[in-house]
């Protein structure tokens, strides 16, 4: 890649039509994106900001199944949500497409033929789990089990969303099939792998020694950890009835598996795009002055680091990411985002809800991504951003400099006297500003970049606060205007700098300051602005200014120009609205734990000899501690009154050792002992849960002592 792209090709993860958006996948991809494509039109670059909905997988089957509804109709009603939500909150993709559309289908197929044809994947009969029940072969989140790696026991069968290794479904321990809950058979059905071992070296020299310095950590990280452990070839077919068609003959029935289909949906989204502007899409995609860059969550590093660039080698003719800055992720007040248990915040309530206020929401993201650990979202945080930094800080510099303006002047920029020293420094030091925020900016530092655009408007309060033209008006009126041409420049750059961060801000700022009317001055400023309008107006930018503009021109605002009325740019949010958002995530919590509650049905009968055959005691625990290299884990000593023996306990998530020391438990004594990670568990202690999901001991509600029957 060459310092100086001629093009960027900005891709946003595409997001899965199972669900609206939430500000979790805005913090993560979405924002961040956005504000990189922004901040390099206004640089004049030429950019395609690209996503679509991903429609197809396991995932959409089953929440049609579930809803007794087709697959089409789930991704229509998502994708129609989705799409409006990102429009409403100002996304300025050039294009959003979909992966159910033509231009996708041929675009995919036409990529896996390309790759058959040169022999580049292996084709294989192997033995795959079989739902017997549901007549059905079970992939991805068709089968949950115990993860190989790290114990969870809901890992899907292409992916550990806890420790966030890729599994082959045969992978898992104890398998399930969410259809139906029987476990799986194993049947032989035939595939197409991808053989990512031999791009093993490929990626080390690509990324592991090219890209030390420049990628994330987190992401170079999670690359390293997986081409270390030795990357294996990988099923890129299913057997499926929705998806796209393999392309081969005697892969009738099979399907395209979505993670081989969905990143090629950047690539016809392009088209899509490239099509409509009459322009051409391959510079885009394969020309190496083109910058590529993937932004997307950390849940899918493997996919766009390993995967899909060992897709690109293969075809031959695609360049690669420049750079994948993925981001950790964000939580809601204290608890895992989610969609099936509806915690989250909705993008497209949340713009009901709070009309007009899309900003501050980006601006409470923005403030608080999770760039380099996972973060916590709360309406709090959200409050305090907008009270104490939007309304006091930004809000405040641009509302005393257009009402002063209009007091003093009917709102006719004053011809400024001769510049004292503080007036040159503040100056100098806004033009130093860009740069500044580019540099941050570039190095996808979205949150340090913020932090200095709202540095700018303290250097404005800051200004007004010390020079308090207020009170020279009485005595000397001629230094004010000085003082507010100043203050107004500070203003005009605001409304520029802004916009990557709060555009329908930096719209409403740009249009107080009537810079619209402005073009003649504006003429001999950035000369990319005529282009940059006829390029991108399927996006509405008004902007007459560019990012340079601020570092290299003085008199942004010119002496002369008349400016409109002062309209408050943020109001400050009180605290029953905030009160509000709260109750309806407390009422979410009620309604999961009423459905949790609800009691699983009764088992068969048994005879009381059955019973009597369990040997259960109440005991107390002596001894506790972690079993090495297990997360759920704790090895336990236990007095059972009849002895003191090991038992292994998968409570380590919700207890610490130490808290358990010396509790009284309830022991199912005589179960056949078993080898857990090579310690041998003599017995089962015995627990449930409380109203909250959390488990519980069960235990004597009166001193019994040890070794006491229970019957
Ligand atoms: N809480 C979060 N914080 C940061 N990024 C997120 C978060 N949740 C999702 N993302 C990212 O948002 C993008 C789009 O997400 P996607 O639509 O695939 O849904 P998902 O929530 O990851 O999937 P699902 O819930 O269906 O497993 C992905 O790149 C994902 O990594
Ligand atoms: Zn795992």
């Amino acid at each position: 890649m060459t310092q100086n792209p001629k093009r960027y090709t900005i891709t946003a993860a595409l997001p899965y039509t199972n669900g609206p958006i939430h500000i979790g996948h805005l913090a993560g991809v979405y924002v961040p994106a956005d504000i990189y494509s922004r901040y390099l039109r206004l640089q004049g670059k030429d950019v395609a900001f690209i996503c679509g909905s991903d429609e197809h997988g396991v995932a959409i089957s089953m929440k049609a199944k579930k809803e007794g509804v087709t697959p089409q109709e789930v991704i229509d009603k998502y994708d129609g949500i989705i799409r409006k939500s990102f429009a409403d909150f100002g996304i300025s993709f050039n294009n959003y497409s979909r992966t159910s559309a033509k231009i996708h289908h041929d675009t995919a197929s036409e990529f896996f033929r390309t790759l058959y044809d040169k022999g580049d994947f292996i084709e294989e009969v192997t033995e795959q789990l079989y739902d017997a029940k549901a007549n059905q072969f079970l992939a991805d989140r068709f089968v949950v089990g115990t993860c190989p790696k790290c114990d969870n026991p809901e890992a899907y069968g292409d992916q550990c969303e806890k420790c966030g290794s890729t599994l082959n479904a045969t992978d898992l321990i104890n398998p399930k099939s969410t259809i139906t809950g029987e476990t799986p058979i194993l049947k032989e059905t035939k595939h197409w792998f991808l053989p990512l071992d031999r791009y093993s070296d490929f990626l080390t020299k690509w990324i592991l020694e090219g890209h030390k310095n420049d990628w994330k950590p987190n992401v170079y990280g999670q690359v390293k950890s997986w081409i270390d452990g030795g990357l294996e070839p990988r099923a890129v077919t299913r057997d499926l009835d929705w998806g796209i068609d393999v392309p081969v003959e005697g892969a009738e029935g099979k399907k395209l598996y979505v993670w081989f289909d969905a990143p090629i949906g950047y690539i016809s989204s392009t088209k899509e795009w490239a099509a409509r502007e009459g322009k051409d899409w391959e510079p885009y995609w394969k020309d190496e002055e083109t910058k590529l860059v993937h932004f997307i969550g950390k849940d899918n590093i493997v996919f766009h680091c390993i995967i899909f660039p060992a897709m690109l080698k293969a075809e031959g003719s695609y360049i690669l990411p420049d750079n994948v800055p993925a981001n950790e992720f964000l939580n809601l007040e204290g608890n895992k985002l989610s969609t099936s248990k509806n915690w989250a915040v909705w993008l497209h309530e949340y713009l009901e809800e709070f009309p007009d206020k899309q900003d501050v929401l980006r601006y409470a993201l923005t403030s608080n991504a999770p760039e380099t650990k996972d973060n916590d979202f709360t309406w709090k945080d959200f409050q305090a951003r907008n009270n104490n930094e939007l309304v006091a800080i930004f809000g405040n510099f641009v509302n005393r400099v257009v009402v002063l303006t209009n007091k003093y002047y009917d709102g006719v920029i004053p011809t400024p006297n001769e510049f004292t020293e503080i007036d040159e420094q503040t100056l100098a030091e806004l033009k130093a500003y860009p740069a500044v925020i580019s540099s941050s900016v570039e190095r996808y530092r979205f949150r340090e970049a913020l932090g200095e655009l709202m540095n700018v408007a303290r250097l404005g309060n800051k200004y007004l606060a010390d020079e308090e033209p207020w009170k020279v008006m009485k005595d000397n009126p001629e230094r004010v205007k000085t003082q507010m041409y100043v203050a107004l420049q500070i203003a005009a750059a605001l409304s520029v700098l802004a916009e990557p961060f709060l555009p329908f801000t930096a719209a409403k700022l740009s249009k107080i300051l009537n810079l619209g009317d402005l073009k003649e001055h504006f003429e001999g400023f950035s000369k990319f602005l005529k282009e940059r309008h006829q390029d991108a107006n399927d996006i509405i930018i008004d902007k007459t200014l560019g990012w340079n503009d601020i570092s290299e021109n003085s008199d942004l605002i010119p002496a002369g120009h008349k400016i409109g009325e002062a309209e408050l740019l943020f109001a400050k949010i009180e605290d029953e609205e905030i009160q509000k958002q709260i109750d309806k995530l407390e009422a979410t919590k009620t309604a999961n734990i009423a459905e949790n509650q609800k009691a699983e049905p009764q088992k068969d009968l048994i005879q009381f000899e059955d019973f009597a055959k369990m040997d259960i005691r109440i005991g107390t625990i002596l001894e506790a501690e972690k079993m090495p290299k297990a997360n759920k884990l704790l090895v336990l000593k236990v007095d059972t009154g009849i002895d003191v023996r090991t038992i292994v306990s998968g409570i380590a998530e919700s207890f610490s050792p130490e808290e358990i020391i010396g509790k009284r438990v309830s022991v199912l004594a005589n179960l056949a002992p078993r080898a857990l990670r090579g310690v041998e568990s003599q017995g089962m202690i015995l627990m449930t849960t409380n109203a909250e999901g959390k488990l519980v001991f069960v235990n004597p509600d009166a001193d019994a002592p040890n070794g006491a029957t229970v019957n």
